[in-house]
């Protein structure tokens, strides 16, 4: 009865609580990961490594958990008819995702704006948006964009705006090894695409320092 409730919760969310893992798909990465640390010279029955592969399965599957989540759904449970038609940003929510190229991290900021049309959202489920969609193998770009088109599409907004500024760790600890270069990428629609002066305030908002 408990468990029908939780899960019933669960699906109005859209959002699964990563609170347990699938036990069956932890066991087959554990076996894998078991190997690679043979393959690179690693002895996987010595005490520090026991559980790692184990370990190593359960933070792969933290980190793609978003595969499991209906971002859409995030926004339509907290959706309210309100008379408000400035623009609402949210900035300096704290990104991660993995590059899908290396599976390496990505990680830094983004700030995202929308002007709404007869309706909000509650302001944490933009955050959450941010989360369904990084918590999976990505390139910056198509996150920036998948998240726009969530909002745009659910909350049909006058506009929505997304800048996203991310250190990529394939950059900086392998490869071309550049530890300070950060890439920033851009989403707009509506208003922030069609005039320059919604564009700018937005760019003045999330460069102010107004706290
Ligand atoms: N556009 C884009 N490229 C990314 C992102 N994350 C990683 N990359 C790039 O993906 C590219 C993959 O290029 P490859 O030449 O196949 O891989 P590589 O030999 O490991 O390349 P290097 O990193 O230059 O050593 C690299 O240039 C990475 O910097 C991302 O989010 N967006
Ligand atoms: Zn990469």
């Amino acid at each position: 009865m408990e468990n029908d409730k939780h899960n019933h919760d669960e699906e109005a969310l859209g959002y699964q609580k990563i609170e347990s893992y699938d036990e069956s798909k932890v066991t087959a990465v554990a076996a894998h990961y078991k190997d690679i640390l043979t393959q690179l010279g690693e002895n996987p029955e010595r005490e520090g490594l026991l559980k790692t592969p184990e370990r190593v399965a359960k933070a792969l599957q933290y980190l793609t958990h978003g595969y499991d989540v209906d971002p859409a759904q995030i926004l339509r449970s907290a959706m309210f008819e309100e008379d408000y038609s400035q623009m609402v940003v949210v900035k300096d929510i704290e990104v991660f995702s993995m590059c899908e190229h290396h599976m390496l991290p990505f990680f830094g900021k983004v700030h995202i704006a929308y002007i709404p049309k007869g309706q909000i959202v509650g302001l944490s489920k933009i955050p959450r948006v941010v989360d369904a969609f990084a918590r999976r193998l990505q390139v910056q770009e198509r996150l920036t964009n998948e998240i726009r088109d969530c909002i745009q599409n659910t909350l049909q907004p006058t506009g929505v705006a997304v800048v996203m500024e991310c250190k990529h760790l394939c950059m900086a600890m392998r490869g071309v090894q550049k530890q300070n270069s950060v890439t920033t990428t851009s989403a707009f629609t509506g208003g922030f695409l069609s005039n320059d002066k919604t564009r700018a305030e937005f760019l003045r908002l999330i460069t102010a320092n107004l706290h």
